[in-house]
This record gives C-alpha cells, sequence and structure tokens, in this order.
C-alpha cells in the first residue's frame, strides 16, 4: 500500500509550479492561469464522471488521479492550502450530509 498522499501531491504542485513552462505541465497550466487549469479541471470531472457511469474501475481510478492533480493545481492558483480544504471538511464531521442540506434549505 503506499503511503503517497494529497500533502505530499500538494508539495509536488508548489515545487513544479515554480519550474520553466516548457519543462512542466504544473509550471505550464500556473502561466496560463485559473481559466486554462479550472477549464481542465472540469474536462478532468466530466472525464471522471463518464468512467463511473461506464462502470469502468481502471478508467475511473486514473480519471480520478488526473482530477484530484488539476484540483491541487487550481487550488495552488487560488491561494487555497489543502489544509483549509480539509479544516472545512471536518467541520462538517459534526452532522451528516442530509442534516446539513436540510439546514440549508430551511435556513
Ligand atoms: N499527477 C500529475 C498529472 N496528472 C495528469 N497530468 C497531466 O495532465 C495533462 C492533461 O491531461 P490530458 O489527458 O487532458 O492531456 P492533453 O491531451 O495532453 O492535454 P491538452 O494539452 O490537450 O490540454 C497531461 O499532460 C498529463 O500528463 C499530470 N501532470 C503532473 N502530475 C504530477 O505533477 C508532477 C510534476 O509534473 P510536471 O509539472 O509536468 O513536471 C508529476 O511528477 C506528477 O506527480
Amino acid at each position: 500500500m503506499t503511503t503517497f498522499t494529497l500533502a505530499d501531491l500538494e508539495g509536488i504542485v508548489a515545487e513544479r509550479a515554480k519550474a520553466d513552462p516548457s519543462q512542466s505541465w504544473t509550471a505550464k497550466l500556473v502561466a496560463a492561469g485559473q481559466g486554462k487549469a479550472a477549464k481542465k479541471l472540469g474536462e478532468e470531472a466530466v472525464e471522471t464522471v463518464i468512467a463511473a457511469i461506464e462502470g469502468d474501475r481502471a478508467a475511473l481510478t486514473s480519471e480520478a488521479a488526473d482530477l484530484l492533480y488539476h484540483l491541487m493545481v487550481v487550488l495552488k492558483i487560488g491561494g487555497v492550502a489543502l489544509q483549509e480544504v480539509l479544516e472545512e471538511l471536518e467541520g462538517r464531521t459534526r452532522q451528516s450530509g442530509l442534516a446539513e442540506k436540510a439546514g440549508r434549505q430551511n435556513g
């Protein structure tokens, strides 16, 4: 089992963001800006959805990896640390998703 984490990926993205765009996909995306990076994220999301609906396990694994990588790039450009996302998720552990949804609809 791998010990690789999203925090490791965040570190790689932060490091490669400083590279020469001709040598790094990460640096190329960062140089292109959030519009391009977010569009790639959307494409990967759609490809993940298709793999999931088709029940293609190998494709789902691969597309989910692409999705998480591009999410890390978008977070980097957006100036949002992974830790902030994890804190948001941790805050939601206090109630179920259904209770949270009901609270929003009533509020
Ligand atoms: N995990 C990834 C990763 N996943 C996907 N990709 C790249 O995402 C790109 C877009 O995927 P597509 O399938 O859309 O490919 P494409 O058709 O070439 O895209 P377009 O040029 O058409 O937009 C591809 O070039 C993939 O190589 C990634 N690129 C980098 N990483 C990680 O980032 C590290 C640093 O990479 P560089 O920044 O390239 O040095 C790597 O060692 C990995 O750990």
